[in-house]
């Protein structure tokens, strides 16, 4: 398994050109947040605008819509209900990039949204927090298989939890299906049963690499898995960096709201052209280094996910200084 590097990450982040404009350096948008959860599509809204795409669109209720005019007055608000009659599509020009699900509890009405970013852009797409359920449904799958098979980017973002969720959502739909194909049980509620015992067997025997590489191949996307260390599938069976790790986060980013900010600084990166993969790898690093150097001002103990976001241009002049020292 390969760990991320300063280099590593310094080597994947952009810069703006002398003749970009706003659109040219990257639309990204965010279909974020919820009534119950305000704060997070703030915080993944404003990590997006730190770090470095042209243009934010946030695609957010109205509470979000009212706090972002006050604090971020250059994001652009529409209604989340709005994206999907909109065109999201990039071009060689103009990239960009859709972030959905930061915020979201869960609802049939919010799962329908990420289901609809999936089909409606031919962009990358990260998937985050509540919105990571409709990955799990037929339709969340089939819209996933669809963008493999298609070539299309996306990212999934999960901690442990958001992960062992979606394995064990995996192996019941699996299990389901064979049982009911063999007719082996009687019930659908003893099948059921039986498909979650096999499940939650299956996934509690696991390391967070597996999980990581699982989740990647299974949905055919790029898994950030994140915790204490945090892992990174990049989906591809034929590349030699099937996992990458990151060792150098600290404990004072287990802090509600840092994961919000954390998918919104790689859905910057891709929205900028980045690949998925060194979106990850460069947008992992930057957030751990921001929480780092917040450690360093405030202490572990003070540090808030607010303090991370401050921290992201720090994180990222660090980098940029090592890439003109090493004279790249
Ligand atoms: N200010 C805001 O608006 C904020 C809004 N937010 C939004 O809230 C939504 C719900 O997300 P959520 O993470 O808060 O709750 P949920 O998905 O139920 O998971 C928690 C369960 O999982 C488990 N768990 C296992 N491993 C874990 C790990 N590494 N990290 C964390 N948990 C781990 C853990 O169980 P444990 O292992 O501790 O027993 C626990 O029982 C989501 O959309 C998010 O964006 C938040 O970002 C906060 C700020
Ligand atoms: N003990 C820890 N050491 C280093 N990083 C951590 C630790 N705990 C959490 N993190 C990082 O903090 C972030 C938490 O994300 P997440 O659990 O999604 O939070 P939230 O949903 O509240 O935004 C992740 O990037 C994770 O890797």
């Amino acid at each position: 398994m390969k760990s991320i590097t300063s280099k590593k990450a310094a080597r994947a982040l952009p810069f703006p050109r002398l003749n970009d404009n706003k659109y040219t350096r990257g639309v990204c948008e965010l279909v974020v947040g919820s009534e119950a959860f305000v704060g997070a599509a703030i915080l993944a809204v404003s990590a997006a605008n730190r770090m470095g795409a042209g243009y934010i669109r946030a695609y957010v209720c109205e509470e979000a819509a009212r706090v972002l005019h006050a604090v971020q007055p250059s994001v652009v608000t529409l209604p989340a209900g709005d994206y999907a009659s909109a065109s999201h599509n990039q071009d060689e020009r103009h990239p960009r990039a859709t972030v959905v699900g930061c915020g979201m509890r869960g609802t049939q009405v919010e799962l329908r949204l990420v289901v609809d970013v999936l089909e409606s852009t031919d962009a990358p797409v990260l998937v985050d927090g509540g919105g990571l359920a409709a990955l799990a449904m037929p339709d969340g799958m089939a819209a996933l298989k669809k963008r493999f098979i298609e070539g299309l980017p996306t990212v999934v973002t999960p901690h442990g939890g958001e992960a062992l969720r979606m394995l064990q959502a995996l192996h019941e739909q699996r299990a389901l299906e064979q049982t009911a194909s063999r007719g082996v049980l009687g019930s659908a509620r003893d099948a059921k049963e039986f498909a979650a015992r096999g499940a939650r067997a299956l996934v509690g025997n696991s390391t967070p690499q597996e999980m990581a590489l699982a989740l990647s191949r299974a949905f055919g996307v790029v898994c950030v898995l994140k915790g204490p260390d945090t892992f990174i599938a990049s989906g591809d069976e034929e590349s030699d960096r099937d996992v990458s790790a990151l060792y150098q986060g600290t404990p004072a980013l287990a802090k509600a709201g840092t994961g919000d900010v954390l998918a919104g600084v790689i859905g910057a990166l891709l929205a900028q052209g980045v690949s998925a993969y060194d979106a990850c790898v460069a947008g992992t690093f930057v957030h751990a280094r921001a929480g780092v150097l917040a450690s360093v001002d405030l202490g572990e103990t003070c540090v808030t996910a607010e303090d991370v976001l401050s921290h992201l241009a720090p994180a990222v002049s660090a980098l940029v200084r090592k890439l003109q020292k090493e004279g790249n």
